[in-house]
C-alpha cells in the first residue's frame, strides 16, 4: 500500500473529532450580540410600518414603531444599531438641506432612542444621497461632476448634527475623498471628539448588489452612477489606499462593503490595521440572493457559514438584516 496513508505527521483528523476540539479550531469566528450591527430604516411619520418589498422581513418604521420593535431586540441581547433616514414630505433639493434639517426623522429621533435605551450603541449613516434632488452621495457642480470642497463641508455639517443630536457613532457612507478629517475636525471644535467615534466606509465598492437599499431608500441616483467615488470592484490596491487614508485622518473604525465577495480585502485591511476594528457590511443585495436560497433550516446554516468565514477574514463586526434572527439563533444556543 502506498506509505502516505499511514504517516503520522499527516494526521489532521486527531485534532478535530470532537465538537470542543472543533471549536478550539475555530478561534475569533464566534458570533456574539457585540459583533452584530442591525440597520434600521427610519420614516418621517412616527406610527407609520412599511414593509418593504424587495427585502423579506424588512421594515420601515415612524420612531414610535421603531421603540417598539427595538424593545422587542433589546431584551434579545441586540447591541447596535445603524440608522438610515428617509423623507417623504421633506424636500429634495440640489444640497440636501434635508438631511440635518430640525424635522429631519434621524435628528428628531436620535434623543428619543438615547432615553429609551440607554446601552444601545447607536450609529448614523452620513451621506446626501437620500436627501438630495439629484440622488448623488455629495453635491454636484453646474457640469453635474462632484464638487469635492462643498461635499465634504456638507457632510462634516451633517455628521456634525447627528453627533450633537446623541449618535454615538457616524458613519459616512459617501466615500467623498478626505471626509473623515473633516468629520474629526468638526467634533473636535465643538469638543464632541470623546464622546462620538468616526466609523468610516473606507472600502465601498460601486457594486450591483446594492438594489434592494436603493429601492428601500429611494435613493437611486437621478443620472449617471456612483463609480467616480465609490470603488472599482476589482481594485485592492484603492482599498488598501483608502484604508491608509482614513486610518492617517483619524477614523475609529474601518469597513468594508459589501461582504462575501470582497473577503480578501476584508483579510488585507485586518492584517494592515490589526489596530482597528473592522466592520463588514453584508449588504442588502447578500441578504436577498440568502434569503432566497431555500428553507429556512438551509438559510440558517448558509447564513452562519457566511458569518462565520466573515469572521475568520477578520471582521469583528458585521452589519446585517438577519440581526434579528441572529439573536433567535444565539438564545437558542445558550
Ligand atoms: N450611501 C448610500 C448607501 N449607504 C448604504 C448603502 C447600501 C446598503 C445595502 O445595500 O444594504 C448605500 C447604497 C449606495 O451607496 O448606493
Ligand atoms: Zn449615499
Ligand atoms: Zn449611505
Amino acid at each position: 500500500m502506498n506509505q502516505l496513508f499511514l504517516s503520522a505527521e499527516h494526521v489532521l483528523q486527531g485534532g478535530y473529532f470532537h465538537s470542543t476540539l472543533r471549536k478550539l479550531q475555530e478561534p475569533n469566528t464566534s458570533i456574539e450580540p457585540h459583533n452584530i450591527m442591525y440597520p434600521v430604516f427610519l420614516l418621517e411619520d412616527d406610527n407609520e410600518v412599511q414593509h418593504v418589498g424587495s427585502m423579506p422581513d424588512v421594515c420601515r418604521y415612524g420612531i414610535e414603531q421603531l421603540i417598539k420593535r427595538l424593545h422587542q431586540l433589546v431584551e434579545k441581547g441586540l447591541k447596535s444599531i445603524l440608522i438610515f433616514g428617509i423623507v417623504n414630505t421633506l424636500e429634495k433639493d440640489a444640497s440636501g438641506t434635508a438631511a440635518d434639517c430640525p424635522e429631519n426623522p434621524v435628528i428628531k429621533a436620535l434623543p428619543r432612542l438615547r432615553a429609551t435605551f440607554p446601552d444601545l450603541l447607536i450609529a448614523c449613516d452620513v451621506c446626501l444621497c437620500p436627501y438630495t434632488s439629484h440622488g448623488h452621495c455629495g453635491l454636484l457642480t453646474s457640469t453635474g461632476a462632484i464638487d469635492h470642497a462643498a461635499s465634504v463641508r456638507r457632510i462634516a455639517e451633517v455628521a456634525l448634527a447627528y453627533a450633537k443630536a446623541g449618535a454615538h457613532i457616524v458613519a459616512p457612507s459617501d466615500m467623498m475623498d478626505n471626509r473623515i478629517k473633516a468629520i474629526k475636525d468638526a467634533l473636535v471644535a465643538c469638543k464632541l471628539q470623546n464622546q462620538v467615534s468616526v466609523l468610516s466606509y473606507s472600502c465601498k465598492f460601486a457594486s450591483s448588489m446594492y438594489g434592494p437599499f436603493r429601492d428601500t431608500m429611494k435613493s437611486s441616483p437621478m443620472e449617471g452612477d456612483r463609480k467616480c467615488y465609490q470603488l472599482p470592484p476589482g481594485s485592492a490596491g484603492l482599498a488598501a489606499r483608502a484604508a491608509a487614508r482614513d486610518v492617517a485622518e483619524g477614523a475609529d473604525f474601518l469597513m468594508v462593503k459589501p461582504g462575501l465577495p470582497y473577503l480578501d480585502i476584508v483579510r488585507q485591511t485586518k492584517d494592515k490595521y490589526p489596530t482597528h476594528p473592522l466592520f463588514v457590511y453584508q449588504v442588502s443585495g447578500e441578504y436577498t440572493m440568502i434569503c432566497r436560497s431555500g428553507d429556512s433550516t438551509e438559510v440558517q446554516s448558509i447564513l452562519l457559514e457566511t458569518l462565520t468565514s466573515m469572521r475568520r477574514a477578520g471582521a469583528d463586526c458585521i452589519i446585517t438584516y438577519f440581526a434579528p434572527l441572529l439573536l433567535d439563533i444565539i438564545s437558542k444556543k445558550h
